[in-house]
């Protein structure tokens, strides 16, 4: 990007200094971009997140800072009101929620975590802009305003990202295969299903390295290979980052008009257009596959039954991924008129594409088995503002830290299940970044 962009907001926010300042103001201007990760890489101001919502021809975000940031949906949404209350321009808060509030989860990411970015860099099918982020209600302007300049001071120009180089890494899944065998063997006993018909149990993979390499450099390559997947990545600190590609749409909302999905239930990509037609074919007609959908299509119609006055579900189809591939059911409704966000979130997740059924008893056994924390992992990633919020499904990630990345994947436990064929589900669901980690 040229500095003129830079100099271009400065310009504009010298004039607004002489104005009457009030509410949230964004300022906007067009520029030019290559690659919105290769910019977000070389930036010194945090937090640094990306986010591209899996519809094509959607708007890729890059924003950094936070002029205001949330760790309840109580106060977020308290937020919101107040500034669509006010009127004029209405602006996009980012973040997620952890899979489960009650555990300790990962140090820096507090259960649920959203901001107000200072700085956006959007792309959109008709170019790029760059946006400062201005708050005037509840703070003094003249501060603000020194903290804007700072922080457009502080911008540099976007680099090529690096290489990824081929690092050495030691593999260690928690749980260890013997220890899943035993998992679903309890899950798929049929006293316990009698009470939990469906279990998600999940796997960390830690990769240990010396050095491991830029979640951007990665992020851009995974992103490459993963169409009609929700892309994402944040760093609240220098030396950490949360990345992932999910398949799974948590909720979309746009008004009052609300679209989520039940995905689950999954097989291998074939070798050939026959074999992969086989294998779709087969997993339709399967009937473990099949209760797995049908536990998450139940609850979440259910959930949103006292929510809306029309709820709507479309046929089972599938979603063919690079390495995988799913059954998905796609599943529409109109929400109350007074129905918000935080309500949403606080009733859909953890959905059973993540959690299981009944999702207290599910949690419980969760809790009580797994040893390593899930954090972000099977929570909640995306955008929320006033008019519309785009939330997926934190599944299909990595977290890279200083010496080691931890890669997540889950599988769905119901009557059925084989343990050894649910522990190779696992490793098809991190079969990408295995091999961009050049361990495929
Ligand atoms: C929990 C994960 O996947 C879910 C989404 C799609 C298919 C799933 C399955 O077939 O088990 C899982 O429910 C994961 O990838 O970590
Ligand atoms: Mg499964």
């Amino acid at each position: 990007m040229q500095s003129n962009p830079i100099e271009a907001l400065k310009h504009q926010l010298d004039t607004l200094c002489e104005t009457d300042k009030t509410g949230f103001i964004r300022l906007t201007i067009p520029c030019q971009v290559g690659n919105l990760m290769g910019w977000l890489n070389v930036q010194s101001v945090y937090p640094r997140l990306y986010w591209k919502a899996r519809d094509t021809n959607t708007v890729e975000c890059a924003v950094l800072g936070a002029i205001k940031a949330f760790d309840s949906l109580a106060a977020l949404q308290a937020d919101l009101a107040v500034l669509a209350q006010a009127g004029g321009q209405q602006p996009n808060y980012f973040g997620g929620m952890a899979f489960d509030p009650g555990t300790p989860g990962w140090e820096h990411f507090p259960a649920c975590h959203f901001l107000l970015p200072r700085i956006e860099l959007k792309r959109h099918q008709g170019g790029a802009t760059l946006s400062l982020n201005l708050r005037f209600d509840d703070r003094s302007p003249g501060a603000e305003i020194t903290q804007a300049y700072a922080c457009l001071d502080a911008l540099v120009a976007e680099q090529p990202l690096p290489r990824l180089q081929p690092l050495v890494y030691q593999r260690e899944d928690r749980p260890s295969q013997q220890e899943w065998v035993a998992w679903v063997g309890q899950v798929t006993n049929p006293d316990h299903l009698v009470h939990t018909p469906k279990v998600v149990l999940s796997r960390e993979t830690c990769l240990t390295t010396p050095e491991t390499p830029s979640p951007w450099a990665l992020l851009a390559r995974w992103q490459a290979g993963a169409a009609d997947c929700f892309h994402f990545g944040v760093q609240f600190t220098p030396q950490e980052a949360f990345i992932g590609c999910p398949p799974e749409r948590l909720y979309k909302r746009e008004g009052r008009h609300l679209m989520t999905e039940a995905l689950a239930g999954t097989t291998r990509r074939g070798q050939d257009a026959q074999q992969d037609q086989a294998l779709a074919d087969e997993l339709l007609a399967d009937k473990k596959n099949s209760l797995e959908n049908q536990c998450v299509y139940q609850q979440l119609l259910t959930q949103l039954e006292p929510l809306s006055s029309q709820v709507q579900m479309g046929e089972a189809h599938i979603v063919k991924l690079r390495s995988v591939q799913h059954i998905r059911r796609l599943i529409h409704a109109e929400l109350h008129r007074d129905v918000t966000d935080q309500q949403l979130l606080a009733v859909l997740p953890p959905t059973p594409a993540v959690g299981g059924v009944p999702r207290k008893s599910a949690l419980a056994f969760i809790r009580q088995h797994e040893l390593h924390q899930r954090g972000w992992y099977a929570g909640v990633f995306g955008r929320i503002s006033h008019t519309s919020s785009d939330l997926a499904v934190a599944i299909r990630c990595a977290h890279i830290g200083p010496e080691a990345i931890r890669l997540y994947a889950g599988a769905g436990i119901v009557a059925g299940s084989q343990p050894d064929e649910e522990w190779h589900e696992l490793d098809t669901k991190i079969a990408d970044i295995m091999s961009l980690l050049g361990m495929g």
